[in-house]
């Protein structure tokens, strides 16, 4: 077993590789766990535990990653990682002939005879699909519609019948896999995103129970953003009420997302000072994660740098006046917020 990196996918799980190229996913220290979150995850394996497959559908940054591989984790099984792709075909999910195998029996046990035996057989390489179904893995099919929707057809008796049809192998007693019962499947889907993905065949859809995320409430980004991002309460509060704040004013109300406020963060903690206009550091990292990108960027267009210190000044008048306000009533009422 060797450890890879899925540190640097951002996923909150410990994880080990094994040779079927599945992992081992355990709790992580990482992971945030809100009652938003939790009961989310509750309702999720629930629908595992029944035996369905679920789906997390939600914008970019909500979170639906970190969720799966969190649940997954629960499940206690090995765990295989797939990626959408529109380059992927049903092969590349079950399984492909990988070449020939010719074997030859030399049977001369009587010096003067010589019998030959000769044998071919067709070599059949599974892949992760396939292996997942005869192992009983948890297969995490992240943004699975960007895969052409004929690629996904495996998934359709797999989670109705509970059989996998290998093309490749009929005729060779094994066309048809019986999927181990300890197979779950977790898909992720990004239902704003229009570049790059496919309507998912609603035949699919109907065979998953589809769960549908929304940015995390604000304590949940607070408390994401200050261990993600390493800084203290204080400080993350201010970042993600910031965006939270732009999130609000601009066009997109998916823009920006929970990644700025790490970012945000993660700068605050390496360079150090307040989440505040008279901090230098914390006005440029706002303008460079938040403003407007290239034309193939995420980023609206309306982020323009002068747009971002417009928001940053309201943001710490509104910060005053509430400051001003709370002291007029009194230290009794500390509770609000944006
Ligand atoms: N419960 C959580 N605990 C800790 N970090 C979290 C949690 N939820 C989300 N994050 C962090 O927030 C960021 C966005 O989360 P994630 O990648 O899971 O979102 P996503 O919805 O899958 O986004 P995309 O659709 O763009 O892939 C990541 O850096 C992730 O580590």
């Amino acid at each position: 077993m060797s450890a890879i990196a899925l540190a640097s996918l951002g996923q909150d799980a410990e994880d080990f590789s094994d040779d079927d190229g599945s992992i081992a996913l355990g709790p992580s220290d990482a992971f945030v766990s809100s009652p938003a979150v939790q009961e989310i995850a509750d309702r999720a394996l629930a629908y595992l535990d029944a035996g369905y497959a679920v789906h997390f559908s939600g914008p970019a940054g909500s979170g639906k990653t970190t969720l799966a591989f969190h649940v997954a984790a629960q499940l206690g099984r090995p765990s295989i990682l797939l990626h959408g792709d529109h380059e992927f075909g049903s092969s590349d999910l079950i399984g492909r002939e990988s070449g020939y195998r010719r074997s030859r029996v030399v049977d001369n046990y009587i010096s003067s005879v010589v019998k030959l035996q000769e044998e071919g057989r067709a070599l059949w390489t599974d892949n992760r699909i396939t292996t997942a179904c005869r192992l009983g893995h948890t297969i995490i099919y992240d943004e699975f519609n960007r895969s052409k929707p004929e690629a996904n057809n495996p998934f359709l008796s797999i989670l109705s019948e509970g059989v996998l049809n290998v093309p490749g192998l009929h005729g060779r007693g094994e066309g048809y896999i019986k999927v181990h019962p300890h197979f779950r499947a977790i898909f992720t889907s990004n239902p704003v995103e229009y570049a790059g993905v496919y309507r998912a065949q609603d035949a699919l859809l109907d065979r998953m129970i589809t769960l549908y995320f929304d940015h995390y409430d604000r304590d949940t980004e607070v408390a994401i953003a200050a261990k993600k991002g390493g800084v203290d309460q204080a400080r993350a509060e201010k970042v993600v009420d910031f965006v939270r704040l732009c999130r609000r004013q601009g066009s997109d109300p998916h823009y920006p997302t929970l990644r700025a406020s790490i970012a945000i963060a993660r700068v605050l903690a390496a360079r150090g000072g307040e989440a505040s206009v008279s901090n230098p550091v914390f006005r440029w990292a706002c303008r460079d994660i938040l403003g407007r990108g290239s034309q193939n960027s995420a980023k609206p267009a309306e982020f323009t740098a002068d747009v971002v210190d417009e928001l940053l000044l309201q943001f710490e008048l509104e910060a005053l006046e509430r400051a001003q306000r709370m002291h007029a009533q009194g230290p009794a009422n500390h509770s609000v917020h944006f």
